[in-house]
């Protein structure tokens, strides 16, 4: 699955989006090393806090089916430039992704940022950082 397909299926993902709050749909598109798709979409709710954004379906939806290697993410909606994750998936990103693994943000006009996990969150906290405590 090349980057191009992986930014198609999360078009995909976005047509699932359960919007009726701020009808603002987000797909997301996982690719897992073993060469899986997990889509993920944004689910709001009237209790506006309970909000899942796509990227965090996704991988909560990966991770729950026991999927944890992933290769890499696209990440689409209908924004002026490439869609930007929000803080909460990004960390989200950094807890389950290595640094380097790639993530293209784009938009339905074909803009798009290739960037990586630590290159949304750099300096994030890590699992790494508590384990240098113990030692
Ligand atoms: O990268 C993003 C940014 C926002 N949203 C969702 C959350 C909410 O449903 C709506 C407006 O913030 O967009 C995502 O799913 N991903
Ligand atoms: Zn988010």
């Amino acid at each position: 699955m090349d980057k191009q397909q992986l930014m198609e299926e999360a078009k995909t993902a976005r047509d699932r989006a359960y919007v009726p709050y701020s009808k603002f749909p987000v797909g997301a598109a996982l690719l897992t090393k073993g060469g899986k798709v997990y889509h993920g979409c944004n689910i709001e709710n009237s209790g506006f806090s309970m909000t899942n954004c796509a990227e965090r379906t996704a991988f909560f939806k990966a991770i729950s089916e026991g999927d944890t290697e992933f290769a890499a993410l696209a990440v689409t909606a209908d924004t002026p430039g490439p869609v930007s994750p929000c803080g909460a998936c990004r960390q989200v990103m950094t807890e389950f992704c290595s640094g380097d693994m790639p993530v293209y943000l784009t938009n339905l006009e074909g803009d798009v940022l290739e960037t990586t996990v630590s290159g949304l969150l750099p300096g994030a906290f890590r699992a790494e950082d508590m384990n240098h405590a113990a030692e």
